[in-house]
This record gives C-alpha cells, sequence and structure tokens, in this order.
C-alpha cells in the first residue's frame, strides 16, 4: 500500500476499471495500483457487468464509448442489478459536450470526467471516493448495531429478567396464537396457572434474595416439567405462572399437575413458614376445552384463575379443575382406572414422599 493511503489512514479501493482500449486500460490500472487501490479490468461491456456482479467493486471507473453496448447502458444495468446497494461510478470519456455529462449522470453515474484525465485530478476524485467508501462501511455497522438492539430489545421485552421465563406480555400472544391453531385443528388445548403457597411468608422468613433464588428454582422445574416442544412455561406475576399444553386433553392435564406436585415434593426446597408442606409448594388452576369462536385470552385466563382459586381454598399444594369437576362419575372412574390415580376434582399427590 502507498504512504499516501497509509498516512490518511482512508481505505485502499477495488476499481472496476472498463475501457476498450487496453492501452488506456493499462494506464489507468499502474496509476491506481501506484496509489494503493487494487485493479479489475474489463475491456467489454459484457465482462464489466460479469465482473461488477461476482466481485461487487468499490468504484468503476467507466469509459463511455465501446462496441457494442455503451458506457451509459453498462451504468443504467449496473445500478438494476445492485438491488438496494451503491456502488460508485465515474464516467472517463473524451466526449466533452454537456449533454454527454447529462446522460452520464442520467444513466446512473455519479460524476464524469474529460479525457484525458490528470493525475491530480484523479487522485483528488478518489479521495472523495475513499471518504465515501468510509462513510458507508460505518453505515453499515451502525445498521448491524442498531439491528442487534432491536433485537435484544425485542428479546428483553418478552422476557422476565429474573427467571428468563417469557413474561405476561409474551404469554398473551401465545395463547391467543395456540386459541387459534387449536380452533382450526379442533384440538384440546389445556391452561394452567400456578401459585406458589405462602409466598409472602417465604420471603417473610427467608429474606427476598432467597425469594428470587425460588422463583428461579420453580421457573426451571416447571420449564422442565413441560415435555412437548409446543408446551410452553412463562412467569405471569409476581409468585404466579402461566403453562399453555397445547393438544392435551383433561387426562394429560392432570398428569401435568401430579408431575408437578410430584417435582416440588422430591426437590423439597425448604419452606418454614408453609402450613401445607415443609417444602415450597404450589397450587393450580386448569382449564382444558376445544376452542371455538367464543374463546377468547381473558376468558380462559378467568376459568384458570376462577380453579386456582379453588385450589387455594381447598388447602393449598394442589391442582384444581371445573371440567374435571363436569366429568361423569363414570368417566372419572374409567379415566382414574387407566391413570393408576385416585381423582376427584382436585389433584393432589396422594402419597406422602
Ligand atoms: N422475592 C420475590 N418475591 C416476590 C416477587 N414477586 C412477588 N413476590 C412476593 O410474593 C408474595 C405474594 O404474596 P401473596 O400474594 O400474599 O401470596 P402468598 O403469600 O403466596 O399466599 P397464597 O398465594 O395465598 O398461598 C408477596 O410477598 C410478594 O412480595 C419477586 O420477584 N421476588
Amino acid at each position: 500500500m502507498s504512504e499516501l493511503l497509509q498516512a490518511s489512514s482512508l481505505p485502499a479501493l477495488r476499481v472496476l476499471v472498463v475501457d476498450d482500449q487496453a492501452t488506456a486500460r493499462r494506464i489507468l490500472s499502474a496509476q491506481l495500483q501506484a496509489a494503493g487501490h487494487q485493479v479489475l479490468e474489463a475491456g467489454s461491456s459484457d465482462q464489466a457487468l460479469t465482473l461488477f456482479q461476482a466481485e461487487s467493486p468499490d468504484l468503476v471507473l467507466l469509459d463511455v464509448e465501446m462496441p457494442g453496448h455503451d458506457g451509459y447502458w453498462v451504468a443504467s444495468q449496473m445500478r438494476a442489478v445492485e438491488a438496494g446497494g451503491w456502488t460508485p461510478i465515474i464516467f472517463l470519456s473524451s466526449r466533452d459536450k454537456d449533454q454527454d455529462l447529462w446522460q452520464g449522470i442520467e444513466s446512473g453515474g455519479d460524476d464524469y470526467l474529460i479525457k484525458p484525465v490528470s493525475a491530480t485530478v484523479l487522485q483528488a476524485k478518489l479521495r472523495a471516493m475513499q471518504r465515501l467508501r468510509r462513510m458507508q462501511t460505518r453505515l453499515l455497522e451502525l445498521s448491524d448495531e442498531l439491528r442487534f438492539a432491536n433485537e435484544q430489545l425485542t428479546r428483553l421485552s418478552h422476557e422476565d429478567a429474573l427467571t428468563g421465563l417469557p413474561n405476561r406480555r409474551a404469554f398473551d400472544a401465545r395463547l391467543q396464537q395456540e386459541i387459534l391453531a387449536a380452533q382450526r385443528d379442533k384440538q384440546t388445548l389445556t391452561l394452567v396457572l400456578c401459585d406458589i403457597d405462602y409466598f409472602k411468608d417465604f420471603n417473610d422468613s427467608l429474606g427476598h434474595v432467597e425469594g428470587d433464588a425460588c422463583l428461579q428454582r420453580v421457573a426451571r422445574l416447571l420449564q422442565e416439567t413441560c415435555r412437548r416442544p409446543r408446551d410452553y412455561a412463562a412467569r405471569y406475576g409476581g409468585e404466579e405462572f402461566a403453562l399453555i399444553l397445547p393438544g392435551t386433553p383433561r387426562s394429560g392435564a392432570m398428569t401435568f399437575a401430579r408431575a408437578v406436585l410430584r417435582t416440588l415434593a422430591l426437590t423439597a426446597i425448604q419452606h418454614p413458614k408453609s402450613a401445607v408442606a415443609p417444602h415450597v409448594s404450589v397450587s393450580g388452576g386448569i382449564t382444558t376445552c376445544i376452542p371455538d369462536q367464543s374463546t377468547t385470552v381473558e376468558g380462559l385466563l378467568r376459568r384458570a384463575d376462577d380453579a386456582l382459586y379453588t385450589a387455594k381454598s381447598r388447602g393449598r399444594n394442589c391442582f384444581f379443575s371445573f371440567e374435571m369437576q363436569m366429568d361423569t362419575h363414570e368417566q372419572r372412574s374409567a379415566r382414574a382406572a387407566n391413570l393408576g390415580v385416585d381423582m376427584g376434582t382436585d389433584i393432589r399427590e396422594p402419597d406422602p414422599i
């Protein structure tokens, strides 16, 4: 690289020189190389277009008069294939009428120099192009940084900072999508709301730092209990979690609830102030339906929340579902036989572990 380029810290350019005269090309190329630039040479309009597309040069120096298609045509073709980019094109021509310059700019050129072009003028033009190139590079970097920041922002606006689970906003959007999908496919959809029991007492006795750690562990356990790819766990509020189990009927929801209760019992996060268990437990409200036109996010959440309230009032550390209560005794017995569990309207861990 020449001392001139190094000293100015301007980027060296990859220049496509298009001229049907081999001698003119060679002289120009030598000047450019002496100034530290890289040169690609094209002796025809077709070759120019091929190199332009294959090599994406930083600058095109383009002769006007060439056999076949002239330089104006080449410039317009380059603009057409560039798709959103902008490579500077400078015409070098012995045509010196105003109309020629006009046509050059109209066809997509950025500048028009009349041959013979002095070495100083050429250097000056190249310096200007180098500055443009540097600005363009910086703009591209900035736009990448902006895109990355936007992606981060979108992710953060959908994520709960403490647990890393999706937050309420993301959950509501997902539930809406799953309602529509289940409506379309006539599939069952289960919604579960879980709330940690006596969590205020947990915080009061062990402190908020332990409380936060507890929320993180419960979040992870719930997420791990979601075994199917479309199951979705979110932090819905303070100590409340919400789960969507698509394609899951009542029996599957019960299995899920039992798994949650068992996992929490096995994990045994100590809860010195719980009135229902020596460990952290949850209460849960479940609703299962095949959504129709009248099914809404708000309606489903209300039903699950009412069920959660009932689970709390029935003693906590259990799940409750109104739909299961509506099952006939025969259905319950049949399912209980299949699952090998004692199924009431609320779901508990039957044997102390
Ligand atoms: N450490 C911590 N505590 C939280 C967070 N969000 C909510 N809480 C606490 O969760 C507790 C919820 O208390 P309540 O709504 O009274 O419910 P509870 O004590 O769990 O009682 P029940 O739900 O009836 O069993 C409050 O003390 C909140 O301060 C959090 O991000 N971190």
